[in-house]
């Protein structure tokens, strides 16, 4: 306005208007949810009247979900609409009931014309939730305030171009022996998702940690166990029939997913190039999951051999805290044949209290009939088995309870299921999951740092579809990359997480989502724009 020559007097008194404006719409918002959240908490009185006037008991609590047809009785199939609907199920606690009744009919903007989201009727699947605040009961803080969760894309863009065939063996041959994650190879043996944004994927189903969360609460530690168990595997079911390279980040580069649809907010950030280490933090509801990703690789020739190095830790807000680390994983027929992954090993979740679990995914051999198998049991500090469990990382966990070392007569209890696969199936096979995480929305461009993993060049250009300009920005930004071990060496740190004297792990300083609140970026540099002359600036260090 300033630019436009207008006066102090008028923009003092546009100021006004537009703040009075809009005090008022929050002030209505807010007296809205208020209704209607109070509304909601009413449900699981309303429900339980209903119960008591149905004469017909069934076993598991029925609800008919409007207008939608579904059913949400616990069922054997999971599918990523009603993931949270199982969770409802089972969980009796009115607070967790309140919580899920109210995503769900957030999620649904048939359900309150009052709260209706914007959308943008463009042909694009995005819709765009700007600026809907909602005061939550169950999120951290009391008066936290919740921004409604957006609606995700269910699709990668068209591509521009059509795709060029090109043989792997001829960019390999020379590098038997080596390091394959050190060679340079052109986009199209690439997915269009960074290293950062596949460690997220491991968090599809952290529902599973809610849930373990609510069981550890009502005392039953077993169960607890199961379910943090039966998340540690199924970060593996995205793996499934995925042929392409992530994205290797450049040294800084972060990548941020809030997702409070899911009630987490997850954080990463590659903190070493030498060796390739890439550290996270997430968030959830009553715990947090922190540690890093780190392989050791074997090249073969026709197979490459990945050993993860670090550990994995979930804390809940109780105290209780379970450690593992990830079970070695084999990728096959790299030269000759469908490219196929498989996860092999003994993975020992230890617990500081009563539980702890020893999964083993089975080793593939060559004439195996029923591959993918894990299994493992759940025993007591004194070693006596508890609980046993078995399924497939790609498919679904069953458990069995054991009751005094004798296994119980009880069926086997339905743990985890993977999702349906896409209705828009990508070149990548990626998960539904996996297509929203690269989307780059006009109101998260905003509040992005310059390292977020969604600003890249070159993965954008993949994504697509424009392989010409995305193979000359890798080539532009692996020119870049090739100064990080110099930067290294010059004592360059990690800008959110900080290396544990003690046990030599990173840990997150914090700091970020009070920075993006702001949109403070002090410290992170534009990593993905062009090289500083070297004539005029030396090596950042
Ligand atoms: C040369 C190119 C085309 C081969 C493609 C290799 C693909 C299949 C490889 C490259 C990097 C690999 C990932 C690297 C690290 C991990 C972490 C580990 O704990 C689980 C497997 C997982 C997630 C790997 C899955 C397979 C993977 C994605």
């Amino acid at each position: 306005m300033h630019a436009e020559g207008l006066g102090e007097e008028v923009i003092k008194d546009c100021e006004q208007i537009v703040h009075s404006e809009f005090s008022q719409y929050y002030t209505q918002m807010k007296q809205r949810c208020e209704e209607y959240l109070s509304f909601l908490g009413s449900l699981p009185q309303q429900l339980e009247v209903l119960n008591e006037q149905d004469t017909t008991h069934s076993i598991r609590p029925e609800c008919s979900c409007s207008g939608h047809g579904k059913c949400c009785e616990s069922s054997n199939t999971e599918s990523s609409d009603d993931a949270g609907i199982q969770e409802l199920d089972e969980s009796s606690d009115e607070d967790d009931y309140n919580f899920c009744d109210t995503r769900q009919s957030f999620s649904d903007s048939a359900a309150s014309p009052d709260l209706r989201m914007k959308h943008s009727n463009s042909s694009n699947d995005v819709q765009q939730y700007d600026h809907n605040f909602v005061e939550s009961r169950s999120g951290k803080g009391e008066n936290e305030c919740l921004l409604l969760p957006p609606k995700r894309r269910t699709k990668l863009p068209e591509p521009v171009e059509k795709e060029k065939g090109v043989s792997l063996w001829s960019m390999i041959k020379d590098n038997v022996g080596k390091d394959l994650t050190r060679v340079c190879l052109p986009v199209y043996f690439n997915e269009p998702i960074s290293s950062l944004q596949k460690c997220f994927e491991d968090l599809e189903y952290s529902h599973l940690l809610d849930r373990a969360y609510d069981y550890g609460l009502k005392g039953n530690s077993v169960m607890r166990t199961l379910c943090v168990a039966a998340f540690a595997v199924s970060g593996y079911a995205s793996s499934d029939g995925r042929p392409c390279k992530p994205f290797n980040p450049l040294l800084g580069e972060t990548y941020e997913a809030d997702f409070p649809e899911n009630g987490i907010r997850f954080f990463s950030e590659k903190v070493s190039h030498h060796p390739m280490v890439m550290a996270c933090h997430c968030e959830g509801r009553g715990w947090k999951f922190w540690g890093e990703s780190n392989v050791k690789s074997k090249f073969w020739g026709q197979t490459i051999q990945l050993d993860p190095v670090g550990v994995l830790t979930l804390e809940f807000d109780d105290g209780e805290i379970f450690k593992w680390s990830k079970v070695t994983t084999t990728i096959n027929n790299l030269i000759i044949g469908r490219l196929y992954c498989h996860h092999h090993g003994t993975m020992k979740i230890s617990g500081n209290r009563q539980h702890s679990c020893k999964l083993t995914f089975k080793q593939q051999s060559f004439l195996e009939r029923n591959p993918r198998q894990v299994q493992g049991v759940v025993e007591d500090i004194g070693g006596t088995k508890v609980a046993t469990l078995r399924g497939k990382w790609d498919e679904s966990l069953y458990c069995n309870v054991t009751n005094d070392g004798v296994n119980s007569s009880a069926e086997s209890t339905l743990l985890w299921e993977k999702h349906e696969p896409p209705t828009n199936p990508t070149r990548y096979n990626l998960s539904s999951f996996a297509i929203t995480l690269n989307e780059l929305t006009p109101n998260l461009k905003e509040k992005l740092p310059p390292t977020d993993s969604r600003l890249r060049p070159d993965q954008r250009h993949l994504e697509n579809g424009e392989y010409d300009k995305a193979n000359s920005e890798k080539l532009r930004l692996e020119t870049r990359q090739r100064m990080a071990r110099k930067m290294q060496d010059n004592g360059w740190k990690p800008r959110w997480f900080d290396r544990d004297t003690e046990d030599g792990a990173f840990h997150y300083t914090g700091g970020y989502w009070e920075a993006r609140e702001q949109r403070k970026w002090d410290g992170c540099r534009d990593i993905f724009g062009e090289l500083p002359d070297k004539k005029t600036s030396p090596v950042p260090a």
